[in-house]
């Protein structure tokens, strides 16, 4: 055995002086020829090419996207892929040290094409000399490998499938958020957006519902035609009618539909102006942002009167910023109508991508015409009260009933009555286990006759105050003509 071993070393130490001598005083030419040779050879035993993705995807799309698109591809059970974890050696590179039980292998299978993916974490080398509380964060990387025969398909068309695919999974799995700006922030926190409701669980006459879907889904692929008639895009909705008719219910439907994002944005804890521009121009593509109660959220309705109601002298601008003063004493706000004017005309127009604007109120007749009128608010949308179309919606929702005889009864009763569909989905719900459908319907038919006989007593009343008021006109008649 130690003959053996002796033999071996001799052999290396006469291999290594002749690769020296060879280096050293070989003719470039020759020596380039053999490594050429060398090259081939080793091409030949191992015909796998590995390339970075960076290569091919760094001119439009950035490291980490690109990791977390071939990611997401690669996630989906729809691929035929297989993870293996390989435990690599450890690896000294100068710049970096790549760490043991961090690799991961996934095969996939493309147009009968095998390639297997690499992908692993890189940890930075430990600092040499100095500390700093802040560590370089690990840079996550992938790699694929594949017969470099295929080359050509792997880079153009393959790449080009991952990132398609990726995409799309991507899309399919994004939470979407609900970002508010409530207790004084001037900046935007948000929430995993998870509203349950639908169109299709909307009480609504289906016509309405039909053209207000149609609407939204026309302006979202419209991309080209506001290009084209030089508008942003974007569109404004108002949405009015009583409490509990389904305004915010709406807008989570909207987004369900369009797969937005939701911004809502709280006017009063907005400090000034330039808050309210900041905070616009930070939200992002494919978002709803929302006033709600807009009526209720500054004094925008009265500042037009205020500015009337001067002197005709008076310069416009210092009446409104008098006025808006005197709101911030009040309210804590500055933001004043001509601010969230501009900024739904002007500095929309500079952010680009699809976006909803997107008020509701009970009172649409306190609002300043300048902030509804058509090009700011597109379309206005009354919700109303229940109708029988959309009480077969909730009961649908609510009791998963189709028809039912009772159904007649609720007809009749709903038509004569205003009652809110907040109100007949609170009926609608059983109170307790031993509530079924049936006694839903009844509770329900019993609120309708209730709120139906209260009408019938206050229209009653109205009419003898009017009576009462018709005689005490004629009575001071008559005593005017007596004296
Ligand atoms: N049109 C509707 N379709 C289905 N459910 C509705 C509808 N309107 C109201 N509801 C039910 O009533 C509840 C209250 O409705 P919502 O908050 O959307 O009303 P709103 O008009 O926004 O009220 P407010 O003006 O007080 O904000 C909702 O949770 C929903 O369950």
């Amino acid at each position: 055995m130690p003959e053996t071993w002796s033999a071996v070393g001799s052999a290396l130490v006469t291999f290594i002086f002749f690769w020296d001598m060879f280096r050293r005083y070989c003719p470039p030419e020759i020596r380039s020829y053999f490594e050429k040779c060398t090259a081939r050879l080793s091409g030949f035993l191992n015909p796998n090419i590995q390339v970075s993705i960076h290569e091919y995807t760094g001119n439009h799309l950035r490291p980490h996207e690109a990791y977390s698109i071939v990611d997401a591809y690669l996630s989906s059970n729809s691929i035929n892929a297989k993870r293996l974890k390989a435990e690599m050696a450890k690896e000294n590179d100068n710049k970096l040290m790549l760490s043991m039980d961090e690799y991961e292998e996934t095969t996939d299978v493309f147009n009968g094409v095998q390639v297997t993916w690499i992908s692993g974490k890189v940890s930075p080398p430990p600092r040499t000399g100095g500390f700093s509380y802040y560590p370089e964060p690990e840079r996550r990387f992938y790699k694929l490998k594949f017969h470099k025969c295929y080359k050509k398909m792997m880079t153009e068309e393959y790449l080009e499938h991952v990132i398609r695919k990726g995409r799309e999974i991507q899309a399919r799995n994004r939470q979407r958020k609900l970002y508010t700006n409530g207790h004084s922030k001037s900046y935007w926190s948000h929430i995993v957006f998870e509203h349950p409701a639908r169109f299709a669980t909307l009480a609504m006459e289906p016509e309405k519902k039909e053209e207000i879907v149609e609407d939204l889904l026309t302006f979202t692929k419209s991309k080209d035609y506001y290009a084209r008639i030089g508008k942003a895009w974007k569109r404004g909705y108002l949405l009015y009618g009583p409490p509990g008719t389904g305004k915010s219910t709406m807008i989570a439907a909207m987004a369900n539909l369009l797969d937005y994002d939701v911004y809502d944005l709280e006017l009063t804890s907005v400090k000034d102006n330039t808050e309210l521009r900041k905070l616009l121009t930070e939200t992002t593509t494919k978002s709803i942002i929302v006033i709600e109660d807009i009526d209720c959220s500054l004094d925008l309705t009265g500042q037009r009167k205020k500015k009337e109601e001067k002197p005709a002298q008076e310069n416009p601008e210092k009446v409104e910023k008098k006025s808006s003063r005197k709101e911030k004493e009040e309210s804590g706000s500055m933001v004043t109508l001509s601010g969230l004017l501009n900024f739904i005309d002007g500095l929309w127009s500079a952010c680009a991508g699809e976006r909803l604007i997107v008020f509701t109120t009970n009172y649409v007749d306190k609002l300043d015409p300048a902030l509804t009128r058509r090009g700011r608010m597109d379309k206005h949308i009354e919700l109303s009260y229940c109708k029988y179309e959309g009480f077969k919606v909730l009961a649908k929702n609510y009791l998963e009933l189709d028809g039912h005889p009772l159904f007649q009864t609720i007809e009749e009763l709903i038509q004569e009555v205003e009652i809110t569909p907040a109100d007949v989905a609170e009926n609608l719900m059983p109170k307790s286990a031993k509530e079924g459908p049936e006694q839903c319907l009844q509770n329900l038919i019993c609120i309708l006759k209730e709120t139906k006989n209260r009408k019938c007593r206050e229209d009653k009343d109205a009419e003898t105050n009017d009576d009462a008021e018709t005689i005490e006109d004629a009575a001071a008649v008559l005593d005017t003509h007596a004296m």
